[in-house]
């Protein structure tokens, strides 16, 4: 029996506004400002959507979701990564793990990333103890240090059966 790994890796960024929520990894965090986007704006699991789209060759959250489509304002993105990761599964593959970090000059990720993981894990069929999330400041520099977005960058690995 043989088998194929693939990895993937993704990035988003969006703006830090006043007067929307902070949703990140499906948590929502008290914070003075939220993430601006179509969507709920949810960073992280952009990231990850990307990761395992790219890793099993199936393009970008932005061809499976437009941002342009009225069918996603607002959109829970928990909703959107259990969609493409429907997708991916039905090719056969499974995910391995994922690691990720979330560069935020604040706020704080530590106190919210077993949530995060403990969410993502449960969207694509894992255990939270093969998702990893770190958070990183900028260390004041650019518009991450000066808080003017949040950004995230994740990697993937699937395994798929040969055969399959
Ligand atoms: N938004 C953040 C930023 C950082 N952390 C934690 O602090 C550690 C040090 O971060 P530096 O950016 O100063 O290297 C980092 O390893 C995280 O544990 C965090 O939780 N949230
Ligand atoms: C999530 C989607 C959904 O329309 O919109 P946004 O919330 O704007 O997020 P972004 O990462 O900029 O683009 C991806 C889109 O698919």
């Amino acid at each position: 029996m043989s088998f194929s790994f693939r990895i993937g890796q993704g990035t988003d960024v969006h703006a830090l506004v006043s007067g929307r929520p902070l949703i990140i990894g499906g948590v929502r965090i008290p914070h003075t400002h939220g993430l601006q986007g179509h969507s709920d704006a949810d960073v992280l699991l952009h990231a990850v959507t990307d990761a395992i789209l790219g890793a099993a060759g199936l393009g970008d959250i932005g061809r499976h979701f437009p941002d342009n489509d009225p069918a996603y304002k607002g959109a829970d993105s928990r909703l959107l990564l259990r969609t493409a990761w429907a997708k991916v599964s039905k090719a056969g593959w499974r995910v391995v793990n994922i690691d990720a970090t979330v560069h935020a000059q604040a706020p704080r990720i530590a106190p919210h990333a077993a949530d995060m993981a403990a969410n993502i894990a449960a969207d694509l069929d894992i255990s939270p103890a093969d998702v990893n999330i770190k958070g990183k400041t900028n260390e004041g520099l650019g518009y991450l240090g000066r808080k003017e977005g949040i950004a995230a960058s994740v990697a993937a690995l699937i395994v798929r059966r040969d055969g399959q």
